[in-house]
C-alpha cells in the first residue's frame, strides 16, 4: 500500500504542498483533481521519486527512497511525455518496448515475452495498427496513446498519471479507464476532465492551493456543492444505472 505522511514542500518561500497524508487503495483507481497551480503534478513528482520525499512516503511500509532505484523503477511507472532526447524518429513498437527496460539486465536484448507484452498493450490502447509508425508523424492523441501503452508495458504495480486524456476524444478517454480498470493495478490519475473521474474512477482526491481538500468516493466527495467552492463554476449531477455523471 501506498501512504504518504506529513508531506511538505517550498519553492524559495512558496508553500507548493502543505502537510499531505493520503493512503491510496490498492489495485483502484484513484483521480486527483484541482485547480490549476495547486500541486498535483508537484505530488506525482513526489511519490515516482522524482522529487526527494525524504520518508515521508512508503510502499508496503518501506520509505520509497530505502527502496532501490531500479526495484523501485519497476513498481513505479509514470506516463511522462518529456524526453531526455528526441523520439521523433522512433517506431511507435520501439517505443512502446521501452517500458519493459527497468525489467532487463544491462545490455540485455528483448525477449519474446516482452514482445508479447509490448503488443498486448498496442492492441489495448488501440494504437496496434501503428506500430510500425514513426513517432514524429503521429496526431497528439496517438502519440498520447504511445506514451500510454509503454507505461502499462511497464507492467507496474503502481502507475501514475498526469493527464493522460488531454489529447484522447471521448470514445477513447473512456477506453482509457475501461482498459485501467482491467489491468488492475493502483493507477494514480490527475485528470481535468471532472466527468471522467466521478464516472470511472474509485476513489477521488481533492486539492486546493496545496492541501487535500478531500478525500473518499467520488459520489460522496464530488458533490455540486463542493466542487462549486473549490472551482467557482456551479456543477449538476446525475445518477443511471449506477453510473454517477457530472456536468459543469
Ligand atoms: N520548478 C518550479 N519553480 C517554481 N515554482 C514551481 C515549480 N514547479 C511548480 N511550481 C509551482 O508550484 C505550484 C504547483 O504546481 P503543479 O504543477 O504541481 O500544479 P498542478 O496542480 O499540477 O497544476 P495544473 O493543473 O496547472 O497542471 C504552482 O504554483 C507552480 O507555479
Amino acid at each position: 500500500m501506498l501512504q504518504i505522511k506529513n508531506l511538505n514542500y517550498k519553492i524559495k518561500q512558496q508553500i507548493i504542498l502543505n502537510n499531505i497524508t493520503l493512503t491510496f487503495p490498492d489495485n483502484k483507481i484513484t483521480c486527483i483533481i484541482g485547480p490549476n497551480g495547486c500541486g498535483k503534478s508537484t505530488l506525482l513528482a513526489h511519490i515516482s521519486s522524482l522529487l526527494k520525499s525524504s520518508e515521508k512516503i512508503s510502499l508496503d511500509g518501506i520509505y520509497i527512497e530505502k527502496i532501490p532505484a531500479r526495484t523501485y523503477a519497476r513498481k513505479v511507472a509514470i506516463l511522462s511525455q518529456r524526453q531526455e532526447f528526441s523520439i521523433d524518429e522512433f517506431l511507435v513498437s520501439d517505443i512502446v518496448l521501452m517500458g519493459r527496460y527497468p525489467h532487463k539486465k544491462r545490455f540485455q536484448d528483448y525477449s519474446t515475452a516482452d514482445i508479447r507484452i509490448a503488443d498486448k498493450m498496442m492492441l489495448n490502447t488501440g494504437i496496434k495498427h501503428l506500430s510500425g509508425k514513426k513517432i514524429k508523424t503521429l496526431s497528439g492523441g496517438e502519440r498520447q496513446r504511445v506514451f500510454i501503452a509503454k507505461a502499462m508495458a511497464q507492467e507496474p504495480d503502481i502507475l501514475l498519471l498526469d493527464e493522460p486524456t488531454n489529447h484522447l476524444d471521448v470514445k477513447y478517454k473512456l477506453a482509457l479507464m475501461r482498459e485501467l480498470k482491467k489491468f488492475g493495478k493502483t493507477v494514480i490519475i490527475v485528470l481535468h476532465d471532472l466527468s471522467l473521474a466521478a464516472r470511472c474512477c474509485d476513489n477521488s482526491i481533492v486539492m486546493y492551493d496545496g492541501t487535500i481538500a478531500a478525500a473518499g468516493k467520488p459520489t460522496k466527495i464530488l458533490t455540486p456543492e463542493f466542487l462549486e467552492k473549490i472551482f467557482e463554476v456551479p456543477f449538476y449531477t446525475a445518477k443511471q444505472n449506477d453510473n454517477y455523471f457530472l456536468y459543469y
